[in-house]
């Protein structure tokens, strides 16, 4: 079906998803401004633990909101636990969120300051469901990593991603994309915030536990400016809209607490 049901212009924006999707005025609503004094420390939150040595990447796709690497998670070979999760959650996919100019493109702030894009590694409760599809619409169904990104230097490993991005240009093209493993995607310390939240895109389940990194990694201009080749219509669409600016702005904390977890 050409066009989306939303999207991030003006006629199908964040400020317009909670007509067809009311939950997106819900209590549990993500992305949030993380305030670093805010956040309440405690002792007893472990670190994360990640597992993504037999990481399987299969492909990678534009769905006309992002480009995903999608991933084999029909086993526990790729998980995440530790932190805030009751037990391991397996990898399922990972996308990213970035700006039209460097200032801004991440979804969550801090102190309500932007990084110029984030990452977002979404995992699923494969212990209490049976298919992903069922655990996003669970309170814990999902987990997903936030990485920040900031531009600098040249990210070592994120040139196999840019390398491909002009495979995947039009909404609804795929490519094989075998073998990565994110770990290489992620900073040394794995300092976090944890709360409770939702999608950032419609549907806007509220599933998922959030676990945001501090620490940003550093990617090129260059590199980013890659991700701006790509567009949001399809190539049979005549017209050719910049996939860029595709995040949502901070959304009330309405009550919840954030948590912090010192490495
Ligand atoms: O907020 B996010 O951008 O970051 C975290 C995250 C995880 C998943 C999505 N959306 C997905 S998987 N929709 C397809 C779908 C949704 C619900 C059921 C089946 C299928 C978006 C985000
Ligand atoms: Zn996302």
């Amino acid at each position: 079906m050409t066009g989306n049901p939303w999207g991030y212009g003006k006629q199908d924006g964040p400020s317009v998803w909670h007509k067809n999707y009311p939950v997106a005025e819900g209590d549990r609503q993500s992305p949030i401004d993380i305030d670093p004094h805010q956040a309440s420390h405690d002792p007893s939150l472990g670190p994360i633990v990640l597992n993504y040595d037999k990481c399987t990447s299969i492909k990678i796709a534009n769905n006309g909101h992002s480009v995903v690497v999608e991933f084999e998670d029909s086993d526990d070979r790729s998980v995440i636990q530790g932190g805030p999760l009751g037990n391991p959650y397996r990898l399922k996919q990972f996308h990213f969120h970035w700006g039209g100019k460097d200032c801004h493109g991440s979804e969550h702030t801090v102190a309500g300051n932007s990084y110029a894009s984030e990452l977002h590694l979404v995992h699923w409760n494969a212990v209490k469901y049976k298919t992903f599809e069922e655990a996003a619409t669970a309170p814990d169904g999902l987990a997903v990593l936030g990485i920040f990104l900031e531009t600098g230097d040249d990210h070592r490993w994120l040139h196999t991603i840019t390398d491909v991005l002009y495979t995947v240009k039009f909404k609804g093209s795929v490519t094989d994309f075998k073998g990565f493993n994110p770990k290489c995607l992620l900073p040394s310390s794995l300092h976090y915030w944890t709360y409770l939240g939702s999608l950032t895109t419609p549907p806007l389940h509220e599933s998922v536990t959030w676990i945001v990194v501090k620490d940003p990694i550093i990617v090129s201009e260059k590199q980013l400016s890659k991700f701006r080749t790509l567009v949001f219509t399809g190539e049979e669409e005549d017209q050719r809209t910049r996939m860029e600016n595709n995040f949502r702005p901070p959304q009330p904390l309405k009550g919840r607490k954030l948590i912090s977890r010192r490495v």
